[in-house]
């Protein structure tokens, strides 16, 4: 029966420490095997250990490495996160800076700026391709009358309500802005001075339907329009200056009305 190694060494081992064997030819020639034999195992289980050693340190290293990579990772992340944050900040202070500079504040109907914008480019598609548009400049009556009688506070709410009913009764097409106080500029591309009039006769009309209820009391407002169209090789202050004279001419005709400039 074959013996076990570790066996096969214990039994060589007592022969050698017996003695018992010194004469024979073969007891040097297998001590010096045997010395060389402990001494490979030796080296061998030192080898191995210095392999497991290596092995233990390449995996610790090759974890912190992966720690390491997974925390740069994070704060990669977390980094993209804050960036994506700050876009999207300045995206939206960008949007409200935009809105504040082309809008007015009160109404958040299109400011004087705005307006004038949209004027030249209608003044310019009128000379490239003779398209008309209208100009129509209200004031709202009395409006002074309002602020004394109410308070300023009452008197930018009113503001603000016909703001929101000029805008909801124009076309698409058509850009309200407020021109400043009391003063607001409809300008209606693509339309005659005909058209533009029956379009603000209808605004007109839905200023005076409107109520704002101030305490108990009921406020009504009217508003007198001037209608001005653009004429050949005219700029946009002149259409707005005839707009202007239409409305002074309305005032002076009794206010809450219509006039159109013939000239
Ligand atoms: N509450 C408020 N009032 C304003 C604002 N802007 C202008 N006003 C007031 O509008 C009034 C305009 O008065 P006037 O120019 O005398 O005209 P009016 O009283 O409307 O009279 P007519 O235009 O002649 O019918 C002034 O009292 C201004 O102070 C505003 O933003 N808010």
């Amino acid at each position: 029966m074959k013996a076990s190694k570790e066996g096969l060494e214990v039994q060589i081992q007592t022969l050698l420490d017996s003695g018992e064997h010194e004469d024979s030819p073969l007891s040097a020639p297998l001590r010096e095997l045997w010395t060389a034999h402990q001494d490979l195992a030796r080296r061998i289980d030192r080898i191995s250990h210095i392999s497991d050693g290596f092995q233990s340190l390449a995996k610790q290293r090759e974890q912190s490495l992966t720690e390491r990579l997974n925390k740069q990772l994070r704060q990669l992340e977390k980094v993209a996160r804050i960036s994506d944050r700050y876009q999207n900040m300045m995206r939206d202070l960008n949007e409200a800076l935009r809105e504040a500079s082309t809008h007015d504040a009160l109404t958040g109907l299109a400011n004087r700026r705005l307006l004038v914008e949209k004027l030249k480019k209608e003044v310019e598609r009128y000379a490239r391709y003779q398209r008309p548009f209208s100009i129509a400049m209200l004031d709202v009556d009395h409006f002074k009358g309002i602020n004394d009688r109410y308070g300023h506070e009452v008197g930018d709410g009113a503001l603000i309500e016909i703001a929101r009913v000029l805008d909801a009764e124009i076309r698409e097409n058509d850009l309200c802005g407020r021109w400043g106080g009391e003063e607001f500029l409809i300008l209606l591309p693509e339309t005659g001075d005909q058209a533009a009039g029956l379009v603000m006769e209808r605004v007109r009309n839905a200023v005076e339907r409107l109520t704002i209820r101030v305490q108990d009391e009921s406020v009504y407002m009217t508003v007198s329009i001037g209608v001005a169209e653009h004429r050949k090789e005219s700029s946009y202050s002149d259409t707005i200056s005839r707009a202007d004279h239409a409305l002074l001419v309305a005032k002076r005709g009794g206010r809450n009305q219509l006039s159109t400039a013939t000239d």
